[in-house]
């Protein structure tokens, strides 16, 4: 396996990781003797590579509010205080907003990912953009946030993309907030900090969050930035991470949730039966485990996995990440179709009508050049559903029977019931809350992605 062997060879010199022959003990190993994707076998070297470094939890965070309130400042800060402990590599404000129009325009652009840690916890920050124009930037940064910090200054109080940003992330799923009042250096007045307090937790319980338990943090990132007033600086990074580490919870491994994948391919196999294949999403799957086919039809269709096969071996399992295909007992292959997904029983639901949270993209970021009305039909896509199968699969169906059909979702979208004005206009850049309904029922939960498209944009 050559790949392999090219990328594991530097953890080998760095004396990290011990090549052996597999052995059951040893699941990685295993793996490669399964003859699994390499990727992943590489994937989990780096993993564990790193996890011997560290062997902390991981926490994806980050900075989300208003233009200029001082997200960037305060990831810096943040790496300041840390770095001086040995858990950060210190970033200066230019490191962060390092390109030129940043730089130029002295406000965040693209997302940057930055990395530090505290005695308990490793953790990856995104700090996001808060001007209006660059709000799809921050969907993108904010879509794996486990929490957020956001950042609101006392100097002006909450702000149009304070409340943005706030919807923003509930819409994404991020769980738990911490807010850092900031600039508290620039003002005098207590009265005022209690106000902008006050009104950050009926705003936090406004966007469905816990408003009366929330930390708020109230420093200067700058103070703690250029080493002055550690009352207000230093000290209040530290309070900010301790809220941090405690308020925001480790998010439950893909790994420990039930299982579920995608179907993407079905084949039918001669003398064997019908194969389902896609990555799994999450949880492990064990041979002879049952399982529902939960999708496309008004009930999910029962079955058992006689056999799991990663890359044409047959395996015992099969886990998040991996590539597999199932074979399922009792079920033809005109039964499953590409966009089902076969799960644990009893775990996902399918629907036909849903309230979805969108964000239309602007002409600029290659959306549409105008605005909509209310029974729009683009094609939806959920998971693999709605994927038209790749060339090559298009081409092997040729030669070989493989089965993928092209099964395009139409939806229709509506605004909710009791909608003041039905005839207002969508426009690129909004960010609505709709009725979407499609003609055959998927598997959806609450929090799932979604795209939608229109001739191919
Ligand atoms: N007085 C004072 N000024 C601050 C503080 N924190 C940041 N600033 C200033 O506020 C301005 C904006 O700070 P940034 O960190 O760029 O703000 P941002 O939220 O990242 O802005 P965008 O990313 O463009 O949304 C800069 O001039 C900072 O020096 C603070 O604690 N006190
Ligand atoms: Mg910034």
């Amino acid at each position: 396996m050559p790949t392999f062997a090219r990328s594991v060879a530097p953890f080998l010199r760095a004396g990290r990781i011990a090549l052996r022959r597999p052995t059951a003990s040893n699941p990685l190993l295993e793996a490669i003797g399964r003859g699994q994707n390499a990727v992943r076998v590489v994937d989990t070297c780096r993993g564990m590579a790193v996890a011997f470094q560290r062997k902390k939890p991981h926490i994806n965070v980050g900075t989300i509010g208003h233009v200029d309130h001082g997200k960037t400042t305060l990831t810096a800060a943040i790496t300041k205080v840390q770095a001086e402990k040995g858990f950060a590599n210190f970033l200066e404000y230019g490191a962060i907003d390092k390109a030129p129009e940043e730089r130029k325009r002295g406000i965040t652009i693209s997302s940057a990912h930055i990395e530090y840690e505290t005695e308990n916890r490793h953790y990856s920050h995104v700090d996001c953009p808060g001007h209006a124009d660059y709000i799809k930037n921050m969907i993108t940064g904010a879509a794996n946030m486990d929490g957020a910090i956001i950042v609101v200054a006392a100097s002006d109080g909450q702000m149009p993309q304070t409340r943005e940003h706030l919807l923003l992330a509930r819409q994404v799923g991020v769980q738990k907030i911490v807010v850092f009042v900031n600039k508290v250096d620039a003002v005098e007045d207590p009265e005022m900090l209690e106000l902008v307090e006050m009104e950050m937790r009926e705003l936090l319980s406004t966007y469905g969050f816990e408003g009366d338990e929330t930390p708020i943090i109230m420093g200067s990132a700058l103070c703690a930035l250029e080493g002055r007033r550690p009352e207000l600086g230093v000290e209040k990074i530290n309070e900010l991470l301790k809220a941090v580490d405690t308020w925001i919870p480790e998010p439950v491994r893909d790994l420990d949730k039930p299982f579920l994948m995608s179907v993407e391919e079905v084949f039918s196999i001669q003398g064997r039966g019908t194969v389902a294949s896609g990555r799994v999403e999450r949880g492990v799957l064990k041979k002879d485990s049952d399982v529902e086919l939960v999708g496309k039809g008004p009930t999910p269709i029962k079955s058992k996995i006689t056999d799991i096969e990663t890359f044409k071996k047959s395996c015992d399992e099969s886990r998040a990440g991996d590539n597999s295909g199932l074979l399922l007992r009792g079920v033809k292959r005109e039964d499953v179709k590409r966009g089902m997904v076969i799960t644990k029983p009893g775990t996902v639901t399918a629907h036909k009508k849903f309230l979805v949270s969108m964000y239309v993209l602007t002409k600029e970021e290659g959306g549409r050049h105008t605005g909509f009305h209310e029974n729009y039909r683009p094609q939806i896509y959920i998971r693999t559903a709605g994927e038209s199968p790749s060339l090559k699969t298009t081409l092997l169906e040729n030669k070989s029977g493989l089965l993928t059909s092209r099964i395009d979702e139409a939806a229709a979208f509506h605004w909710p019931e009791g909608t003041a004005d039905p005839s207002k206009m969508i426009m690129p850049g909004d960010n609505v809350e709709m009725v979407c309904d499609i003609n055959n029922p998927l598997a959806l939960e609450p929090g799932q992605r979604f795209n939608v498209r229109e001739g191919g944009r």
